[in-house]
């Protein structure tokens, strides 16, 4: 690839990261192209952070090789790595100016005073702060200093901006609206980025591809629609959005497949699935609750029932065990303690492996 179209990408060759006894990262390989944001997602501990930092050059590789631009990075320092990052915590110093905060980085490389703040002027009208630059950081709020936070990465005009849980400390109204003017302004100035969070609608929103992680390896990869559609296992499907997840058997597979659920038989238009056990992905807005029984409907019973406004949450009892299901509001309300009679369309069941 030429240097020129490589700008801004990032690539593991089998990384690992440990720390004393503890293996931060198994050997980890990733590819992120250029201009893409990239949200490396999973449970606490997984090894997201670490992997972060790895890119940053603030912990350094125990083996392995990392390429910036196609650059070979793993021995270069922090200090001559084109990336920036933004921090959890915003890390402005409380006591200079926006103006100053968003130029600091710029002062430390030496510029001429005119260029910084000019520079800074114009990182601040990115994110929306034009004519803010007098105050204090303690005279804005939360989502406003996370936005000065991302002004000063940016105007460090990095190959890569790296985001390590930046909504963190915003309350949840304010965190998706923050999250939708990241999202806008990285696509706007067609930078990489790589997004630390354990939020998984955060990271659905804002991606372009999700890498999620578990036990210091990548469980999955692929764009939001990917993860959610064919989830490679019961933890992804758990993970990527709610899910029932239900034993069954496989009995045979070729252009559809026939499962055994308890005493039924059921066919689903998937393709080679192995026979055995496996486990049946059923998303809870794809259950249909019926007042009426019929052959082909399942019977449970309602144990909770949840209106929410926009929705309505039942847990209920069946021969499937405990299952999870959100109607519209608009359909025929159930009460704890009645009976329903349950369907679903089985094109929208997915197996993973038991
Ligand atoms: N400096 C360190 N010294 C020792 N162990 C560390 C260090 N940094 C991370 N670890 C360990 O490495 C593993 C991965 O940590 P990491 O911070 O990358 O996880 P994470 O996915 O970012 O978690 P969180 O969401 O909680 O921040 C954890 O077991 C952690 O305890």
């Amino acid at each position: 690839m030429k240097e020129a179209a490589m700008k801004g990408s990032v690539r593991f060759e089998n990384v690992t990261k440990t720390f004393g006894d503890v293996v931060a990262l198994k050997p980890l390989s990733l590819d992120i192209a250029p201009g893409t944001l990239v949200t490396l997602l999973g449970p606490s501990g997984c090894g997201k952070t670490t992997t972060l930092r790895l890119i940053a050059g603030l912990e350094s590789a125990s083996t392995g090789r990392i390429l910036i631009g196609g650059e070979d990075v793993t021995h270069l320092s922090a200090t001559y790595r084109r990336v920036s990052m933004v921090f959890q915590s915003y890390a402005l110093f409380p006591h200079m100016t926006v103006l100053e905060n968003v130029g600091y980085g710029l002062s430390v490389k030496g510029l001429p005073r005119a260029e910084i703040r000019d520079r800074a002027e114009a990182g601040l009208e990115t994110v929306g702060l034009k004519g803010f630059g007098a105050r204090l950081p303690s005279e804005l709020s939360g989502g406003q200093q996370q936005r000065v936070a991302v002004a000063r990465a940016i105007v460090l005009e990095p190959e890569v901006l790296l985001l390590d849980e930046p909504l963190s400390n915003l309350d949840a109204k304010l965190r998706r609206h923050v999250r939708e003017e990241i999202r806008q302004i990285q696509q706007r100035l067609g930078l990489t980025a790589v997004y630390v969070t354990h939020d998984q609608e955060e990271a659905m929103a804002v991606s372009d591809r999700i890498i999620v992680m578990r036990n210091a390896e990548i469980a999955q990869e692929g764009s939001p629609h990917d993860l959610y559609d064919r989830p490679a296992n019961g933890f992804i499907a758990d993970f990527i959005g709610d899910a029932n997840l239900i034993e069954v058997s496989v009995l045979n597979s070729a252009d559809s497949t026939d499962i055994a659920l308890g005493n039924r038989r059921l066919t689903l238009p998937l393709r080679g699935a192995s026979q055995g056990p496996a486990r049946l992905v059923l998303r809870p807005h794809h259950l249909r609750l019926a007042a009426e029984p019929a052959p082909d409907r399942i019977p449970a019973e309602v144990t909770s029932a949840a209106w929410l406004g926009n929705s309505v949450q039942y847990l209920l009892s069946s021969e499937m065990g405990t299952l999870f299901a959100i109607t519209d509001p608009r359909a025929q309300a159930f009460r704890r303690g009645d009976t329903v009679h349950l369907t679903f369309d089985p094109a929208d069941l997915r197996l993973v492996p038991a």
